[in-house]
Order: structure tokens, then sequence, then C-alpha cells
């Protein structure tokens, strides 16, 4: 095994590793033990990677046996019935799932969430003019509706939706809880899983909510084959998926849980980009100046951008890009297990081991990236500041914070052009700057201050100051959305 921090006995680096932050723990061992280094955590092997290059050896050119991930019982067995996409093994139900999912997320079919993610983007400026101190529940609620849309085809979410809403994220929040470490002790002592429920509580109540959550994403996915029965073609994932079933081989509910595993994977991973956006623009105006200078170089004031104006508009895609670079929201993605012992350069990685991607080290990577805390977009720009450049090893996009290999995220390209759309638009119409505390002082958020779900990692929250940048934009908006309407 390549050599890591020493450890106990026994207990090995269990003392080592912070709860809090771990990655950066994880970054700075890089500097002493070197890019692939190992732990060991009572017992548990893991390998860390902090390389582009070992990432790709691994994930992308070894995917055979990298591509699993370790067992997750309470999460991924029993309140998902182990049909959970993210943390399911590399199983032959994985497959057909990651199948369906890839068709209808891929680069191609993303593009027909475009006009969406357009008068979505169009409808939340507006809504933030309207209400600037509501800006992050205004974006978050965007998001989720968005999502919402693109798998069900449900109309734009509002507060009459609250309850489902509600009832989705209560579904999120659960098994991102049960998949924090420790949480459950079923996962530190699996034979537990074989208690009769009788003796488990916690089983008893996790099979239930399995159970119930189904009832719940197969009546969503009923809503749409009743649409299409009725003679509507709502433009959405679902009916993709009604469509393919048999080329698929999905059963009922198979199809239902893949179609809420959208949202659980997209929502919160998107909305909190959007978070780190603002927090960017916030803390680095300069970028912020530059991007709007672009807009009003390409765009003008008369109308808004869209995607059309992307292969115009560098410096806002070397921004999007310079965003999950900056704070990728699952720094170090979810983790992956050998299902082969291997020989790497010499080490021997048994099988069993786990592996974690420091996704934040590679993207801080001084040499790859000169300071990596500032925010630069032109670090993705060639030097006449038009082409877009990416290190080797990060497929073009020049981080690594939708993950490798044969399980990067299904939900990229979405995810890509709903945060450039957003914030070409919120930067065409919007100043984005710090607000002042009652003494009238600038409050100047620290970015190294984060919420930790377990599975996603975003800022803690910060005050902001949102104003329109020019009198005309809100008609200029308005008129625009009419047109689409
Ligand atoms: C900025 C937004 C997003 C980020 C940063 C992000 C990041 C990630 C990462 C790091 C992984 C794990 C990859 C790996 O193991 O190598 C992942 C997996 C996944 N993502 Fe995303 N994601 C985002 C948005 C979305 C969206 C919008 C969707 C769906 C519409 C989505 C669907 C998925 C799914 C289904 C998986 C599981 C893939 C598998 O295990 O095979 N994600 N994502």
């Amino acid at each position: 095994m390549p050599q890591g921090p020493p450890g106990v006995p026994i207990l090995g680096n269990v003392f080592d590793v912070p709860k809090s932050m771990p990655w950066l723990k994880f970054t700075e061992w890089k500097q002493k033990y070197g890019p692939i280094y190992s732990l060991n955590m009572a017992g548990q092997p893991i390998i860390v990677v902090n390389s582009h290059k070992i990432t790709a050896d691994l994930f992308d050119r070894r995917s055979i046996i990298y591509s699993d991930r370790p067992r997750l019982i309470m999460a991924g067995e029993i309140l998902t019935g182990g049909i959970f996409m993210i943390f399911s093994g590399y199983t032959e139900v994985w497959r057909k799932m990651r199948r369906a999912g890839h068709e209808g997320f891929s680069l191609r079919a993303s593009e027909q969430y475009q006009p969406m993610h357009l008068r979505e983007a169009g409808l939340t400026v507006l809504d933030i003019i309207q209400h600037p101190d509501a800006w992050e529940k205004r974006m978050r609620q965007a998001t989720a509706s968005s999502i919402l849309t693109a798998v069900y085809g449900w109309p734009r979410i509002g507060a009459k939706d609250k309850q489902v809403v509600d009832r989705i994220n209560a579904h999120v929040t659960r098994i991102a809880s049960a998949a924090i470490p420790g949480r459950y002790l079923v996962d530190i002592f699996p034979a537990m899983k074989h208690l009769p429920t009788w003796m488990a509580k916690w089983k008893r109540e996790g099979l239930e909510w399995h159970e119930r959550e189904t009832e719940m994403f197969e009546e969503f996915n009923k809503g749409v084959g009743d649409r299409m029965v009725k003679g509507e073609s709502p433009t959405c994932f679902v009916a993709s998926l009604v469509e393919t079933k048999e080329r698929h081989g999905l059963t009922k509910k198979e199809a239902a849980w893949l179609a809420g595993i959208m949202f659980a994977a997209g929502a919160e991973t998107t909305s909190v980009s959007m978070m780190n956006f603002i927090l960017a623009m916030l803390l680095f105006p300069v970028a912020m100046q530059k991007a709007q200078a672009e807009l009003d170089a390409v765009i003008g004031r008369d109308r808004v951008p869209t995607f059309e104006d992307r292969k115009d508009l560098p410096y806002i895609r070397a921004l999007t890009k310079e965003v999950l670079r900056w704070r990728p929201v699952g720094p170090m993605a979810i983790p992956r297990r050998v299902t082969e012992d291997d020989c790497y350069e010499g080490y021997l990685i048994p099988k069993g081991t786990m592996v974690i991607p420091n996704i934040w080290g590679m993207n801080h990577d001084p040499e790859i990236f000169p300071e990596p805390e500032k925010f630069r977009p032109e670090r993705f720009l060639d030097e006449t500041g038009t082409i877009d450049v990416a290190p080797p090893d990060t497929r073009g996009m020049g981080h690594v914070t939708f993950g490798f290999g044969k399980r990067i995220c299904v939900g990229l390209e979405f995810a890509n052009q709903a945060l450039f759309i957003n914030f070409a638009t919120i930067l065409w119409a919007m100043n984005i700057s710090k607000a002042a505390d009652a003494a009238g002082r600038e409050i100047t958020p620290d970015p190294n201050e984060v919420i930790d779900s377990g599975v996603v990692v975003g800022p803690a929250p910060f005050p902001c100051k949102m104003t329109v940048r020019f009198p005309e934009a809100n008609a200029v908006l308005e008129r625009e959305l009419a047109l689409t309407n």
C-alpha cells in the first residue's frame, strides 16, 4: 500500500482524520506523502488520490474494477432497496439505470431543457429584483423547480406546492443523513441487517419509509403516464422513460426511483453552486465587472443573454468553470471500492479498499492553478481570452467537480447549462455586493465557513446586496419572458 500517516494500533488513523473539512487535511497530507497515500480506518483500508493523472488512470483507464461504491446498508439498501443509483454498487441494475439516466440527460437530451432554463433564469432574476433579501430562498426554489420540471414535466413550483416539495426534500435529507459514517450501527456491524424487524426499530422504520417513498415516486411517474395517455406529450425525463421502457428493461419501481434520484442528486448540488457563485462575485468584484463588460459588449442592454450567445461569451463560460473549481460542492465526491486486487505503480491495492478522490485537492493544486484560493476565470482561457483551455485529464472541463469515469455525474450537462444561463442572466441584470451591518460597515463573509450535509458542502448563510444594474432591466426581462410564454 502507498505510505500514509502512521496512525495507532487497531484504530489506525481514526483520530487523524478531522470530522470537519477532512479534504483540507487530505490536501495537506499530499505534501508529505505524495499524490496517492493510504489510511486505515479501524481496519478499513482507504486510498486517497490527489492527482488528475492517477484518478484518470484508476477511474477511467481501470474503470472495470474502480466503479463500485462502498456498501451503505441503511442509506443504500434498507431505505432505498439497493436501487438508489448514487450509492448502488456496480451491478446490473445500476447499469440499466445509468444507461437510461445518461440517455435522458446527455448533452443532446439536455438541450431540450434550454428554453425552460432560460425562462426560469429570467423569472428568478425578476423575483430577486422584487425580493432582494430573499435571494437565497428564491434561487433554491427555482433550482428545485427546474429539476422537477425536467424530470416530471411539472409547471413552475410555487408556494402552493410546498407540501410535495417538503416531502421530496425530507426524503433527500433522510438518505443524506443515513449516509453519514457511524450514523447507523448496521453500517459498522453488517450482520445486524438480518435482525428481525420486531427487534430492530430502525430497520422496521427504514423499510416503512422505503415503501412510502416507492409509492410516492410511482405516483409521480403514473401522473406523467396518465398525461401521455390523454394525448399530452410533456417534455420530461419520465416521458422518455415511458417511451424507452422496453429497451432499458426497467421495472416500474426502478423507473420510479431513477426519476426520484435525479432530484436528490441535482437540486442541492446545483443550488449550492449558485450560492458559491454569489459568494465569489461578492468577494471578487473584478471578475464580476469583467463578466459584465463582456455581457455589455456582446448582448447590450436591450435583450437578455441566451444559449446561442454561449459561443461569444468565453469569460462567462470560464467563470462557470471557475465557480465549480473554486468551491466544489462535493469536495471528496462519493467514494469508490476496488473490486479486485490491483497493482498500480508498484503498489498493491487490495480488493475492498475504499478509494477517495480528493476533488478539493485537485481543484486547488497550486502547480496547476496558481493561487488556487483566488477566483480567476482567466485560468480557463488562452492568452487571447477567447479560447477555452483545460489541464489534461479533466475531460476539457478544467475542474473535476463532476467526478470521474463510469460514475461521473449523470446531470453534468444539465447542470452546466443551468449554471451558465443563470450566471449570465444574473450578471446582466444585477450587481452583487457586500451588505452592511447596522453601523454601516461592510460584511465580508468567510468563504471557509461551510455547511456540510454529509454529501453536499456549501457556504454558511451570508448576507449580500443585490441591486439592479440599469433601470430598463426589469422591463426587458418582462418583455422577453412574455415572448416565450
Ligand atoms: C453543480 C451540480 C452538480 C455537481 C457538482 C454534481 C456532482 C456529482 C458528483 C461529484 C458525482 C459523483 C461522481 C463520481 O462518483 O465520480 C455525481 C453523481 C451523480 N449525479 Fe451529479 N452533480 C451535479 C448535478 C446533478 C444533476 C443536475 C443531476 C441530475 C439531473 C445529477 C445526477 C447525478 C447522478 C444520478 C449521479 C450518480 C451517478 C452514479 O453513481 O453512477 N447531478 N454528481
